[in-house]
């Protein structure tokens, strides 16, 4: 039997700008097949949080100068994120897999995370999206009745609610798609946020945190290893004091103290972990690897990487 394998790709795999993406995805795209010509089955995840900003901006402009064009909420914006970013991603891996003989369909699910209307996250947006802002576009953005949080010397950004996922509505569509062994994206950008209403799914205006979406992901189609590819070949502890080390292979406990001591940060690094440690803890065998998307051959075999067990 196959290898199951639930990928996340962080900022560094994608970019931020058009251009960005298309030669971000193009490497990406060749880690991806590495992994795919080893025998994996892989289901991808990624971020969206330059993305959707983008796109929400560019959609809310638009809506307000035209008067044919309406203006879209996040979770419409979130659900364009998934399409764009989706599509250079099948296209790049479809041409990599090719370019090595090997036929495989590459498809991206749309997919719906259903959240909790009384997540604490509602109460205090802290995901941030999108790019810098100057004062003067903060005060717009607060005018409107978002939220904006000052990084210091850098300039304004726009956070939003980031409530845990709870429920990934098409993950049967998800599963079918592995069982078939095809290569599959979703859950991108975390997934859209949804608030279960009946039969009804109604949009929320949050954006998930894409490393706990895959951790949930992985869970759910019972995969082997969860790997989270971000800027970093491992992560730190002590970070930024003369006693800062490298983590190489951990256990889901030792971990766990990492997180309690404080180790991580709360809306970068920590998210990981929890993914990570929900996902082993949950299952027998299974390992996380958290490293550089250029490291990930080398993660893979044991080289580097801090890979949690
Ligand atoms: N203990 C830590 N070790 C390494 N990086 C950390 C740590 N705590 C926070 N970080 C930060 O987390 C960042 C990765 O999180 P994030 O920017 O959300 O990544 P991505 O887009 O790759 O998912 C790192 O680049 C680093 O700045
Ligand atoms: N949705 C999400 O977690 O995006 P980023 O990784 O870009 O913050």
């Amino acid at each position: 039997m196959k290898k199951r394998a639930v990928v996340a790709l962080g900022h560094r795999a994608l970019g931020t700008t058009l251009p960005e993406q298309m030669a971000a995805v193009k490497q990406t795209s060749k880690i991806l097949a590495d992994l795919i010509s080893e025998g994996y089955q892989i289901a991808i995840t990624h971020s969206n949080a330059p993305q959707v900003g983008m796109i929400h901006a560019a959609m809310n402009e638009f809506g307000k100068n035209h008067a044919d064009y309406t203006a879209a909420p996040m979770s419409v914006c979130s659900a364009m994120s998934q399409g764009y970013i989706g599509y250079d991603l099948q296209s790049g891996i479809r041409e990599e897999l090719l370019d090595r003989g090997i036929v495989k369909t590459v498809s991206t699910v749309l997919t719906q995370v259903i959240v909790d209307p009384y997540d604490e996250a509602f109460y205090t947006p802290t995901k941030v999206i999108g790019r810098y802002l100057s004062g003067e576009e903060a005060t717009f953005e607060k005018q409107k009745g978002n939220y904006v949080v000052e990084e210091p010397g850098k300039g304004f950004r726009r956070v939003v609610s980031s409530p845990n996922p709870v429920k990934i509505v098409e993950i049967e569509a998800i599963r079918t798609l592995l069982d078939a062994d095809q290569v599959v994206i979703a859950g991108g950008g975390g997934g859209i946020p949804v608030l279960e209403q009946k039969h009804h799914l109604k949009g929320a205006g949050a954006i998930i945190e894409k490393d706990l979406t895959a951790g949930k992901m992985a869970e759910d189609l019972n995969a082997d290893l969860l790997i989270i590819l971000t800027g970093d070949e491992k992560v730190q502890i002590n970070l930024g004091q003369p006693n800062e080390e490298l983590l190489g292979e951990i256990s889901a406990s030792e971990a766990k103290q990492y997180m309690e001591d404080g180790q991580f940060g709360t809306y970068t690094m920590l998210p990981k972990f929890k993914a990570a440690v929900s996902f082993i803890e949950k299952g027998e065998g299974r390992k996380a690897i958290i490293t550089s998307f250029d490291k990930l051959g080398e993660a893979i075999s044991g080289k580097t990487g801090t890979v949690i067990y």
